[in-house]
């Protein structure tokens, strides 16, 4: 694993970087544009309705739900059946299963449209995750911000810059102590696929 570059804001609470695994360059520069567009041209993504303080909102991103038939997996109050994976898909589960030793049967992938498009602060901490989910999130794309805040302190926040063809890896307790968001960005309006395996229990 290489050296993990994060941005440190504020110097309250120091960010358990044991609980991160980062591979800066996963997946080839052309792999990885290959990838993107054959993703974004043939996934039937989605724009799923979620309620929220409830009001029911569009996800401001589009997704899709790949794995091993039978895991369904349940968010803001909907189910969701897993689409059968695809060659691709499979393939890619198995490289990062190879490089990182860990083992997944599903994933959910994030299209960010431009930078309008975003995921707000959250844990994956959803109990048919497990108890210390492993999640493997892989780039595609417009580099964006990913953020982390301390759940006891809001103030302590921690960035690092998720470039196309990068792995990151959150496990132990992660997803108990800290949450994570990618926000909207001006000048970061490109379009952008995210991958983030998991096992579904
Ligand atoms: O797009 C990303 O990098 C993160 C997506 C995410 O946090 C999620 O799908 O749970
Ligand atoms: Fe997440």
């Amino acid at each position: 694993m290489q050296q993990l570059h994060l941005f440190n804001p504020s110097e309250s609470l120091r960010f358990p970087e044991n609980l991160l695994e980062f591979y800066p360059d996963f997946l080839p520069g052309n792999e990885s544009t290959v990838l993107l567009e054959h993703l974004a041209a043939t996934v039937p993504w989605m724009q799923k309705r979620i309620m929220m303080y409830g009001k029911e909102l569009l996800t401001p991103r589009l997704t899709a739900w790949y794995g091993d038939s039978g895991k369904s997996y349940a968010f803001s109050g909907s189910r969701f059946d897993p689409l059968p994976w695809t060659p691709e898909l499979f393939a890619l589960k198995e490289k990062i299963e190879a490089r990182t030793s860990l083992t997944f049967n599903s994933v959910l992938l994030n299209y960010y449209r431009d930078g309008n498009d975003s995921v707000a602060w959250h844990g994956d901490n959803e109990k048919e995750l497990g108890q210390n989910p492993n999640i493997a999130s892989l780039s595609l794309g417009q580099a964006r911000q990913f953020e982390f805040r301390s759940r006891d302190d809001h103030a302590a926040r921690y960035a690092l810059r998720l470039e196309s063809g990068s792995l990151l890896i959150m496990k132990g307790d992660l997803q108990h102590k800290w949450e994570h968001r990618i926000p909207k960005s001006k000048s970061d309006s490109g379009r952008r696929i995210n991958l983030t395996f998991r096992t579904i229990y």
